[in-house]
């Protein structure tokens, strides 16, 4: 379906929810620095052709503004003339979009997805066992394990977007970047929401755990 197709109250209702989701992870110091990214689809997944909303680039996204997101298509290409400027990472949500079929991508740089992604980043992935909240990701097995994959934070976004295909794991929503954050997705906004929370939950798990057994690696 092309873009002109998807209805303007569709659009409408994806840039509210954005915003309101937006507002509420700046409340909690989720874009520190103007960092962060979100995106969502809008219209239906087509793997030749999709549309998503995201956040325009170095914004403060503790603000409310008419300024805030753009459409962009599925190369991150804004699809209507504005001065506005996709998020410098779009690249990287358009290739979760590709690969997953999602609805919504979101990305938060926060203390413990930092210290977690440097302390396990030499493995390439947070081996992560037997906490409850693993169960947010719909693993309802018992002393289940997954395993976070965690990309080299190069300064070439492309190059990073190149490394997502090798590392998706079809069951962990979720990709860190290492010294950098983490992008969570998930069929849509409410989905995409509950995995970054469970993985900010489990990040500062871990890192609590680390700290008391006295870990060094
Ligand atoms: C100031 S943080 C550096 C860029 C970054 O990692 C980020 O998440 C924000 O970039 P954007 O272009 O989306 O504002
Ligand atoms: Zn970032």
């Amino acid at each position: 379906m092309g873009f002109e197709k998807i209805t303007l109250e569709h659009k409408r209702q994806v840039l509210e929810e954005l915003a309101d989701i937006k507002a509420l992870f700046a409340g909690r110091n989720w874009f520190p620095g103007t960092s962060g990214n979100l995106s969502m689809r809008v219209g239906d997944f087509d793997p030749e052709q999709f549309y998503f909303a995201v956040t325009a680039s170095g914004k403060d996204k503790s603000l409310r503004t008419p300024e805030d997101f753009l459409f962009v298509d599925k190369h991150g290409k804004a699809i209507e003339t504005t001065t506005l400027k996709p998020s410098a990472e779009t690249l990287i949500h358009c290739e979760i979009y590709r690969l997953t079929g999602c609805g919504a991508v979101f990305h938060v740089h926060t203390v413990f997805n930092n210290l977690i992604s440097e302390f396990f980043g030499a493995d390439g992935h947070v081996p992560i066992q037997g906490i409850e909240l693993i169960k947010a990701f719909n693993i309802w097995e018992e002393n289940a394990e997954i395993r976070v994959p965690v990309l080299p934070n190069f300064a070439d976004i492309p190059s990073i977007a190149e490394l997502v295909p090798g590392v998706l794991d079809a069951n962990v929503p979720g990709i860190l970047l290492r010294n950098h954050g983490i992008y969570a997705w998930g069929k849509d906004a409410f989905e995409a929401k509950r995995h970054l929370e469970a993985f900010e939950f489990l990040f500062e798990v871990m890192y609590r755990q680390l700290l008391l057994k006295g870990a060094t690696k």
